[in-house]
């Protein structure tokens, strides 16, 4: 998968600082995070296959905004500021200042979010805070950039563990070995003891160069675990070492969201492998043919998620 490099728009030195300083907490630090399996766009009924591109945006678009506004923010909250950010106008409307959210909220449970840190940060040379336009730029790019980017990886990736069925078992079962009876959701820490999901998750984004790939069209994770491709250092993709794969761009614009987009990936497939076995639906072979739009994108993943039974 190729995603192009304006995905996440052009922003200027000063954002990327931000971001990169602002470093949020990706899945809440009280855990609170879950996921979104909403049917509310969906006429399916249970047992039927579903379109799952819907609910990975909405997911997403969710977790974002809690990210960006608070872990207190309500589905209504959530879908208002969805579609006021549709229409590229203001998300920082007088429903969702965080002051309003505040006075619901517990303060000993209170996690800072990303607009927090907005408002108290200073302009280095200037001696300032942002100002309110400068704000709602930085919300705005925030929810936009990490949305669709995201939830477009995160359809690669699951397509081709629906069409391949054999890998999407090898990771449940690799799943199975960390997680063993738990019903919980899996948690940050247990991500980084399954080496096999970073590969599964890099290889939907691999990007298919000839050049530098053996067998560059063949669906195989385990490609970043070999030994003979020394490993780690197929996993380099900030490209400080040498450039086999850029997903996320190189140097110094190199997407400031790299660590946060993995880590969601993670979580999600992961989440979605532990929960769900995914089949294709009868007779469809899961189309991965590319369209180019804002980024290279596949036709739309209709496929049977069953509950697993534990
Ligand atoms: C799989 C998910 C993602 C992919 C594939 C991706 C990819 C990219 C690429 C290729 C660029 C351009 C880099 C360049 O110009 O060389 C970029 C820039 C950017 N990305 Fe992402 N991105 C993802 C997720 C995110 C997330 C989650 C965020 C933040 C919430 C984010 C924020 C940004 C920003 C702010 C820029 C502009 C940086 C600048 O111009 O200095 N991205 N991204």
């Amino acid at each position: 998968m190729i995603l192009h490099g304006t995905s996440c728009g052009v922003t200027s030195p000063q954002k990327f600082f931000i971001l990169l300083v602002q470093n949020p907490t990706p899945m809440h630090a009280n855990g609170n995070c879950k996921i979104y399996w909403s049917a509310s766009n969906s006429n399916s009924k249970l047992g039927d296959p579903v379109y799952v591109m819907d609910h990975f945006l909405h997911s997403l678009f969710s977790l974002l905004a809690l990210m960006c506004f608070g872990d207190k923010l309500k589905e209504n909250q959530i879908n208002k500021i969805k579609n006021v950010q549709h229409q590229i106008l203001i998300c920082f409307d007088s429903e969702t200042k965080p002051s309003e959210v505040q006075e619901e909220q517990n303060k000993d449970e209170y996690v800072i979010s990303y607009v927090d840190t907005l408002l108290d940060l200073q302009q280095p040379q200037e001696e300032r805070n942002l100002n309110e336009d400068e704000i709602i730029d930085l919300c705005s790019e925030f929810l936009n950039a990490g949305t669709d980017s995201t939830s477009t990886a995160l359809q690669w990736i699951m397509a081709n563990l629906v069409k391949y069925p054999h890998i999407q078992e090898k990771l449940f079962m690799e799943i199975n070995r960390v997680e063993g009876d738990l019903e919980d959701v899996m948690k940050e820490d247990d991500l980084q003891k399954i080496p096999y999901l970073k590969a599964v998750i890099f290889e939907g984004q691999m990007a298919r160069d000839q050049k530098v790939w053996e067998n560059p069209m063949r669906y195989s994770p385990d490609r970043f675990l070999s030994a003979e491709n020394n490993g780690e250092k197929v996993l380099d993709i900030t490209g400080s070492r040498e450039i086999k794969m850029m997903p996320f761009g190189a140097g110094r614009r190199i997407c400031p969201g790299l660590s946060l987009a993995t880590l969601h990936l993670e979580y999600f497939v992961a989440n979605l492998v532990w929960f769900f076995e995914w089949k294709p639906v009868d007779g469809d072979d899961v189309d991965l043919s590319e369209k180019h739009e804002f980024s290279v994108v596949k036709n739309p993943l209709k496929a049977y998620v069953h509950p697993r039974l534990r």
